[in-house]
């Protein structure tokens, strides 16, 4: 049983406050797109897809404890519950792409006389709801792609791998992008060890993957990030799998800071680079990586732990969120719900599978 970081049934919504990971496992409630957006701020909840589906869900809540009395009133109020919800964190697009199709439905419902005003209103929940199973199902098709292609330029030996940051079920709806990769290889004992870095200076990597490792007894090694070219050095590292927040037309990703030189010393290293994301996470709008916004996070981020301090008073700090590796140190491939692709061709293999709908 994989962790859970989302609670929910209709009408209640509960996320597993990730500040207090490891030590304290505490449930806290949202009941509207205000707390959601606060959570997502805070990083209570964290994860492209987590936040996209906590987003929705948050609104999926106020919408069922709220009565429209005009299809007007409620398209306003959707279309302005979505946007504010985008606003919470610039980086990972996977909330904008939920907006955006959850505008889309409201826009269409809105049209069709034919259909009662609440019964438009318990179309788009439903909508919100089926993101929690649909995640979970891409996220099983990812760990199988991953592990497939990793397995076959590694003999179907047990592999040992490298993975950045938190990308599992506390950063999705369950089984997760590419922990969901490593997980697909634990169960079908392909697995040899799995290195995760500490993720400076969140610490997903110590305070959740790490969490998520020891509770599924994997064959795991937590390294601090200053520590990926030695380990690299070290050991047979058969592949490096980091998760994304966005990836853009030209197949340049956005992920958490520090995978851009993990790319790097996989490179020098032959280790062959692999993101693993969904569809949800790809954004043709833009077309190249130096386009996309960098979320910039408070200084007290870097410069305490748990409230003490951990670095000089007085000292200023650059404490970006995100970097950015360019497509061509992507050497493994992006894997997807659809299968792994060259990051150069992630827009055509898309719309291929846009057109085959
Ligand atoms: C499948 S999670 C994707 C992505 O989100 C994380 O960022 P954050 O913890 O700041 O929300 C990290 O970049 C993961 O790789």
């Amino acid at each position: 049983m994989t962790l859970q970081a989302i609670r929910y049934h209709r009408g209640h919504l509960e996320i597993l406050d990730q500040l207090l990971l490891p030590d304290v496992s505490k449930f806290i409630p949202l009941h509207n797109t205000d707390e959601g957006w606060m959570a997502i701020k805070l990083m209570q909840v964290r994860g492209a897809p987590a936040i996209a589906i906590v987003g929705c869900l948050s609104l999926a809540v106020e919408l069922t404890k709220k009565d429209f009395s005009t299809r007007k009133e409620l398209k306003e109020f959707v279309h302005e519950k979505l946007n504010y919800l985008v606003s919470a964190r610039p980086t990972a697009v996977n909330i904008a792409d939920a907006a955006a199709k959850g505008k889309t439905l409201i826009n269409q419902l809105i049209d069709n006389e034919d259909i009662e005003l609440e019964d438009i209103k318990l179309s788009l929940i439903k909508e919100f709801e089926n993101m929690l199973q649909a995640d979970i199902d891409v996220n099983r098709s990812i760990g199988r792609y991953g592990a497939e292609h990793i397995l076959k330029n590694c003999n179907n030996e047990p592999v040992m791998v490298m993975t950045h940051c938190n990308t599992g079920s506390l950063a999705t709806a369950g089984y997760g992008t590419a922990l969901g990769v490593i997980r697909h290889l634990h169960e079908h004992n392909k697995l040899d060890r799995v290195y995760c870095t500490e993720t400076r200076p969140y610490n997903q990597g110590a305070r959740l993957t790490a969490y998520e490792l020891v509770h599924e007894k994997m064959n795991a090694s937590l390294i601090c990030d200053n520590m990926a070219a030695a380990c690299m050095a070290s050991n047979k590292i058969h592949a490096v799998i980091v998760g994304a927040d966005r990836v853009v037309a030209n197949g340049d990703t956005a992920n958490k800071i520090g995978t851009y030189q993990l790319a790097i010393i996989a490179k020098y290293h032959n280790v062959p680079f692999y993101v693993a994301c969904p569809k949800t996470t790809f954004d043709p709008n833009i077309k190249s990586g130096k386009d996309i916004h960098i979320e910039i996070r408070p200084e007290h981020e870097m410069t305490t732990l748990k409230g003490i301090k951990i670095a000089a008073a007085g000292i200023s700090c650059w404490n970006p969120a995100f970097d950015v590796t360019p497509a061509e140190l992507i050497t493994g491939g992006i894997i997807t719900e659809y299968g792994v692709f060259n990051p150069r061709e992630i827009q055509d293999k898309f719309n291929e599978f846009d057109q085959q709908r």
